[in-house]
C-alpha cells in the first residue's frame, strides 16, 4: 500500500482518480508522496520516504525543487490545468478597471433606504463612467498557459495587445492568436500602455520586473494586473505610481501587507485559479503524475526531472535511478549490471538541467547487494526498486 499525504485543501472531485493501492495518511512521516498546492514548504524536515510531490497548480516557488531533485524527490506541477480560471478572472477585472463597477454598486448600496434612489441614480451615474477596453493598448508580460490566454481573449475584446515572452515555448506560440505583436524588450511593451497584466512565474529574473521605470512608461491612469505573484511587481514602485495617478488602478491577487492598504488596489485572496473545474483539472492531474510516477516510474510534468515514459514494466523488475546530469553515470550503471549478469529488457535516460534520470527493465530481480552498488555510485540521488 503506498501513502499519501494531503497538504491544503485538495477537492474530492480530484481525488476520485486515486486508485487501488493508495491510501491518504494524517502523517507526512513514512508516507511515499505528498499531494499540495500553495503552502509554502520551504524549510519543511522532508521525511526520507518522500519520493515525489505533485503540486496541484502551476507555480513551484512554494516548494524548493533544486534541493529536493538532490534527494531523489520528483515534483511535479499541473500545467495548464487552471489557466483558464485566471483568464477568466484576469477579463472579469478588465471590465471593473474600465468601469467604476464597483464604485456604482457601493453608491447603489448606500441608497438602499432611500426612496429617490432610482431617480437620484440617474443623476449620479456620470460619476461612474468609464472608458471601453476596445483600441486600448494592452501589455502582457509572459504568454505561456495563462498569458496566451489573456492575450488571446483581450484580441477578442478587440484590443491592441503586446505580448512579452522571451522564452516562449513553440506549443504556446501556436496557440497564440497572430494579431497578438510579439514584443522583445519589456520597456518597449510597457510604454503606453493603458493595461498591463503579468502571468510569469516567480523566479530570479522576474522578481520585480516591473518596477518604477516600466510603471512610468505606461499610458498615464493606466491599470496594472497581477495574477502571477506578490513581487513581480514591486511593491514600492506600484504605491508611489498610484499616489501620483500614472497607475488609476491596481488589482493584485496577493493580500500581502502591503497591498491591502494601497490606495485604488483591488486585492482577492490567492482566487486566481479558485473555479471548481480548476481545483479538479489540477487535483486529477496531480493525482495521475504522482500515482503514474509511484507505480510506474514515469515523469510527466516535472519541474526537477525530465520527462520519462516507459509504460508499465514488462520484465520481472523495474529499477529507476534519480541522480545528476554528469558524465559517465550510465557507464558505471551498465558496469555493475553487466557484472552481475543482469539481463536488461529495456532502458531509458533522460537529462534536463542537473538532473537525470535512467530507468530499466530486467528479466530477473537483481539481489539486494546489486542495488547497493548502485547506490553508492557518486552523484546518484537514489535508486528505486519500482517492481
Ligand atoms: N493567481 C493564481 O491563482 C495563479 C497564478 N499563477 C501564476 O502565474 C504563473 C504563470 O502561470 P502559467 O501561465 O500557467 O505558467 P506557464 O509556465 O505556462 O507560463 C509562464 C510563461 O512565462 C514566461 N517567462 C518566464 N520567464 C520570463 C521572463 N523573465 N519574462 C517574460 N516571460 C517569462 C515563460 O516563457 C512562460 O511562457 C505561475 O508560475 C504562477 O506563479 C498561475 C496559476 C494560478
Ligand atoms: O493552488 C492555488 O490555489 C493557487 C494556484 C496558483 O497560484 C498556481 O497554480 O500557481
Amino acid at each position: 500500500m503506498r501513502t499519501i499525504k494531503i497538504i491544503d485543501d485538495i477537492v474530492k472531485d480530484g481525488l476520485t482518480t486515486i486508485g487501488e493501492g493508495y491510501e491518504i495518511t494524517s502523517d507526512v512521516e513514512g508516507a511515499d508522496a505528498i499531494l499540495m498546492r500553495s503552502t509554502d514548504i520551504h524549510g519543511m524536515d522532508m521525511p526520507a520516504s518522500i519520493r515525489c510531490i505533485a503540486r496541484a497548480g502551476a507555480g513551484v516557488n512554494n516548494i524548493p525543487h533544486a534541493e529536493l531533485a538532490e534527494r531523489g524527490i520528483v515534483v511535479f506541477n499541473t500545467p495548464g490545468a487552471n489557466s483558464n480560471a485566471v483568464k477568466e478572472l484576469v477579463i472579469g477585472l478588465l471590465m471593473m478597471g474600465s468601469r467604476d463597477v464597483l464604485g456604482g454598486m457601493q453608491w447603489c448600496r448606500a441608497h438602499e433606504d432611500d426612496p429617490n434612489a432610482y431617480a437620484e441614480a440617474e443623476a449620479h451615474k456620470k460619476a461612474f463612467v468609464g472608458r471601453e477596453v476596445k483600441g486600448r493598448k494592452i501589455g502582457v508580460v509572459g504568454l505561456g498557459a495563462v498569458g496566451s490566454k489573456v492575450a488571446n481573449a483581450c484580441v477578442d475584446l478587440g484590443m491592441k495587445v503586446y505580448g512579452y515572452d522571451p522564452y516562449l515555448s513553440v506549443d504556446h506560440a501556436w496557440q497564440l492568436y497572430r494579431d497578438v505583436t510579439p514584443i522583445n524588450d519589456l520597456d518597449e511593451l510597457c510604454r503606453e500602455c493603458d493595461y498591463l497584466t503579468v502571468h510569469v512565474p516567480r523566479k530570479e529574473d522576474t522578481v520585480g520586473m516591473i518596477g518604477a521605470e516600466q510603471l512610468a512608461l505606461l499610458n498615464p491612469g493606466a491599470v496594472v494586473l497581477n495574477y502571477a505573484r506578490e513581487d513581480i511587481i514591486d511593491e514600492d514602485a506600484m504605491e508611489a505610481a498610484l499616489a501620483s495617478g500614472q497607475v488609476k488602478q491596481f488589482f493584485t491577487d496577493f493580500a500581502t501587507p502591503k497591498s491591502l492598504h494601497m490606495p485604488r488596489t483591488l486585492v482577492t485572496p490567492h482566487s486566481g485559479a479558485g473555479t471548481v473545474e480548476a481545483e479538479a483539472s489540477c487535483a486529477r492531474m496531480a493525482v495521475d503524475e504522482m500515482c503514474d510516477y509511484l507505480a510506474n516510474g514515469n515523469i510527466t510534468n516535472s519541474v526537477n526531472f525530465p520527462e520519462c515514459h516507459m509504460g508499465t514494466c514488462r520484465g520481472a523488475s523495474r529499477i529507476a535511478c534519480l541522480h545528476a546530469n554528469v558524465p559517465n553515470m550510465i557507464g558505471q550503471i551498465t558496469a555493475i549490471l553487466a557484472d552481475a549478469s543482469a539481463n536488461v529488457q529495456r532502458m531509458t535516460n533522460e537529462n534536463s538541467g542537473r538532473a537525470a534520470y535512467t530507468m530499466f527493465d530486467t528479466d530477473e530481480h537483481l539481489e539486494p547487494q546489486i542495488i547497493e552498488r548502485l547506490r553508492s555510485i557518486p552523484n546518484m540521488w537514489r535508486v528505486r526498486v519500482i517492481q
